[in-house]
């Protein structure tokens, strides 16, 4: 009952918006508006919901159902995705996936948040380590928890505008992070160990979280697009675009110029995703229509996209400094998991009287790899083990139309067959290997950014999304490289042309040499740091 009013709540507005925003024309947009408000819908029926589940250790806070939302999506056909990022429009999310803003929001982040919220924008501002004056923050000074205390507790209820919705969730998840954070960060500084973090959320930050997590259908958490990563960039010339010189932070934590260049490089190499989007969508259409020669165009331009995300990613070692990454990377911790900070969880005051876990702040949330495991059906190929049970708890934290569409993108690949549509032409073959090959590339990087950023500076067992800081990330990139030796093994050298023939034979022997190295470091790191089976 619940359901259908609002599904007839969503139609309504879908009319009130059709006829009042002349942007709206193309069918792409239409429909994926239309879905939208059905999954706006169905999340506010569902996210409401608290499971009564806790001994368990599992969230009190309930995450929404994929498969419910997927039910309402089958009514267009495909997956809606955006052509226009409708930037006028205040009613829909602001994160949907779109060919133009890819996984970066419809439009740029609301930078400060209004009059009424006040005390918060300055609290926020008054916040970080190093203030741009350079003087210290109320976080250097250790005084940050005693100065949430005078926080008003504004009343959430009646915010509707999902620009403002999504700033305030931003700036609450700050909020939340800096104040259960303040003495692991103050403790690392002086001692090297993080200790206790805070296990109260007192109501006044507690009470509007919820409330403004509920709106959006996100966990009452830190997220990487919906707060730390993704919604905290501003251009400074708003006439040019998301390039690296053009974009500042909106809100640090740390107020180091290495903290600027982490995060803002997330945001330069996801301004490449909507051209990623756009030829994910065509290279399935082409599988599932068995048409090669699409197939073979369209696959061709995810490799190039790929690379063009894959050399921007490579400005990180210059943009953040290795030495300086523990320096921010406390507050960005999560409370699940994390049994040195926070061994009962959180319990948000006015809320609920039960703990809460949540994984924190994590590129592993960022869209832009998963849909290449799930196009390249890497997914499938990872072994059965809770490694992979991680994987797949990560894409539950992110905004619902990307995990929506994640799950999209695996279905329809597994559907129209992909790995088997390339390996039944050796050209196509190539392709495809090429494609993984970007993603083992990714990968790679990564996992020397793991052991140069982390690793060599901590013997911390769990990274900040939760995971066992050793185990983790090899067993992907073991599952990338062995899946480019099986797919290379398959192919008939005889049937390549000239320059796949010189492809395939550096990237398989690449493959085996890296799959051996692997093994043998994680061996190594096994014996240094503690607790890589703990999940
Ligand atoms: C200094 C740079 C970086 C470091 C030290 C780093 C560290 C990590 C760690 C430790 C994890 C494990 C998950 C967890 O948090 O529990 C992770 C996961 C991940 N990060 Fe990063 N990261 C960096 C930059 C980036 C960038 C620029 C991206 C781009 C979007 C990114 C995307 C990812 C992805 C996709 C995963 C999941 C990996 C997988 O599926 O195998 N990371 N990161």
């Amino acid at each position: 009952m619940l359901r259908q009013t609002l599904s007839r709540q969503a139609s309504a507005s879908l009319k009130t918006l059709l006829k009042n925003s002349p942007a709206n024309k193309s069918p792409a947009a239409l429909a994926a508006l239309a879905h939208s408000l059905r999954v706006q819908s169905q999340n506010h029926a569902i996210v409401r919901e608290y499971s009564s589940s806790t001994s368990s250790g599992t969230p009190k806070y309930r995450s929404f159902h994929t498969s419910d939302i997927n039910m309402q999506a089958r009514e267009v056909p495909g997956f809606p995705i955006l052509e226009d990022p409708l930037i006028n429009n205040h009613s829909i999310p602001s994160f949907m996936v779109g060919t133009q803003n890819g996984f970066l929001p419809r439009q740029d982040p609301l930078e400060k948040l209004p009059e009424e919220y006040k005390e918060l924008e300055e609290l926020l501002q008054k916040m970080p380590l190093t203030l741009p004056d350079g003087s210290k923050g109320l976080l250097a000074l250790g005084q940050f928890g005693e100065a949430c205390k005078s926080l008003p507790q504004y009343d959430l209820s009646k915010v509707e505008d999902s620009e403002l919705l999504s700033a305030l969730y931003r700036d609450y998840t700050f909020v939340t992070s800096a104040y259960l954070l303040e003495p692991c960060d103050l403790s690392y500084r002086k001692t090297g160990h993080y200790g206790l973090g805070r296990s109260v959320l007192p109501k006044n930050i507690a009470v509007p979280l919820v409330q403004v997590a509920e709106k959006i259908g996100a966990k009452p958490f830190m997220e990487y697009a919906l707060s730390y990563a993704l919604y905290n960039y501003r251009r400074v010339d708003k006439s040019k675009g998301l390039v690296w010189g053009n974009l500042e932070l909106i809100r640090p934590f740390s107020g180091d110029p290495s903290e600027k260049g982490f995060i803002i490089s997330h945001v330069t190499m996801v301004s490449h995703s909507g051209e990623l989007v756009k030829n994910t969508m065509k290279t399935l259409e082409a599988a599932g229509k068995h048409n090669r020669a699409l197939f073979n165009d369209s696959l061709s331009k995810v490799v190039s996209t790929y690379e063009k995300i894959n050399m921007e990613m490579d400005t990180m070692w210059e943009r953040s400094l290795p030495a300086d990454y523990l320096k921010f990377r406390t507050f960005i911790y999560g409370t699940k998991n994390q049994a040195i900070m926070f061994p009962k969880g959180v319990i948000y005051e006015g809320v609920s009287d039960e703990p809460m876990f949540h994984r924190g702040e994590s590129g592993a949330n960022d869209s832009m790899v998963p849909m290449g495991d799930n196009l390249l059906q890497l997914t499938e190929n990872m072994p059965s083990n809770p490694l992979t049970a991680v994987l797949r708890d990560f894409r539950t934290y992110r905004p619902h139309n990307h995990a929506e569409f994640l799950q999209y993108v695996e279905d329809k690949a597994r559907e129209s067959q992909v790995r088997n549509f390339a390996e039944m032409d050796a050209n196509s073959s190539a392709i495809y290997l090429a494609a993984v090959d970007q993603i083992r590339n990714f990968r790679n990087r990564h996992w020397s950014f793991t052991k140069e950023y982390i690793i060599k500076h901590t013997k911390h067992p769990v990274a900040t999304g939760g995971s066992p800081i050793v185990t983790w990330l090899p067993n992907q990139l073991a599952t990338v490289l062995r899946t480019m030796q099986e797919v290379g093994a398959k192919i008939d050298m005889a049937q390549l042309v000239p320059e796949n023939k010189a492809l395939v034979d550096v990237l398989t022997k690449r493959a085996d040499a890296q799959a051996r190295i692997l093994d043998r470091e994680v061996a190594d790191l096994r014996k240094e740091i503690k607790d890589q089976d703990k999940v």
